[in-house]
């Protein structure tokens, strides 16, 4: 089946009307990557273009997190948080159009982005009971969405989905993804911040998955010196490549 690409929403990317990309019957799209390496805004703008739900894995690990600050419970307590893991009810939206993620029926959009839970989501990364309850959800979620999404987070590529027809690292300079962070955050944190946000909170959670090397049959997207629809474009062409595209005329 071809399906051609909707017109792109972000229009400074050559226009290219004959674009077409040969999609069979499912087409999961993993993408990994460090924090500020543009997963979230490239993944939803590619999932628009390509006609695919579209899952951010990192809003349910950000989402357990104010859970359980929410409810007092010690991050530092393993058992707690896992169970707290397995028992929140948890809504999240599948589209790449709407923003939402709800806890329990409280809307928890914007606060799982303040800074308070990018320091502390670490804990529950690091936790693999947790982990596994969050990997069994979003396969789940890959299942019901009839495995036509794109997926991203930090073990996409190797845990969740290690058989995804398109599966990709997007990484850029730590300049470039400290700099795009404290712009996202409207230039509220200091430097400090950003890199205890950014660079510490990676580093905490490279010790359970290896989010910065690609593995085998991975491809990778370094977006440091492409802006951003020439980083959704590279990662489009990757998928092409990874579908074994016939160049269309
Ligand atoms: N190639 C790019 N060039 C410039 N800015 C980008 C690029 N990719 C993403 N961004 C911006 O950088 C910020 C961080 O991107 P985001 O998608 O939240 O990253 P991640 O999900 O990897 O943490 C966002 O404001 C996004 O719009
Ligand atoms: N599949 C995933 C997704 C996110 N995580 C962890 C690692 C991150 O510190 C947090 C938050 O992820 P998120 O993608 O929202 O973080 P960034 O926006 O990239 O900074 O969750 C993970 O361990 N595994």
């Amino acid at each position: 089946m071809f399906v051609s690409f909707p017109e792109p929403v972000v229009k400074t990317a050559p226009v290219r009307t004959t674009e077409r990309i040969r999609l069979g019957k499912t087409l999961v799209i993993a993408i990994d990557g460090p924090s500020g390496s543009g997963k979230s805004s490239v993944s939803k703008e590619v999932a628009r273009r390509l006609g695919l739900a579209f899952l951010d894995t990192g809003a349910m690990y950000r989402a357990v997190t104010w859970h359980c600050l929410n409810a007092k419970i010690d991050l530092k307590n393993a058992a707690a948080v896992e169970a707290a893991a397995r028992t929140m009810r948890f809504e999240q939206n599948l589209t790449p159009d709407a923003d939402f993620v709800k806890v329990n029926g409280i809307n928890v959009t914007e606060p799982i982005r303040r800074p308070e839970i990018s320091q502390n989501v670490s804990a529950v990364a690091t936790n693999l009971g947790a982990r596994k309850e969050l990997v069994r959800r979003q396969q789940a979620i890959i299942a019901e969405c009839n495995q036509r999404i794109v997926v991203e987070g930090r073990d996409i590529t190797t845990v969740v989905a290690p058989n995804a027809e398109a599966r990709l690292i997007l990484t850029a300079s730590e300049e470039a993804r400290l700099r795009r962070r404290g712009r996202q955050l409207g230039g509220t944190q200091t430097a400090a911040q950003l890199a205890e946000q950014v660079l510490a909170r990676d580093a905490k959670d490279s010790t359970v998955v290896d989010f910065q090397r690609a593995a085998d049959g991975v491809f990778t997207v370094d977006s440091s010196e492409l802006d951003f629809a020439q980083t959704v474009d590279a990662v489009i062409n990757v998928v092409r490549r990874a579908v074994n595209e016939v160049p269309t005329a």
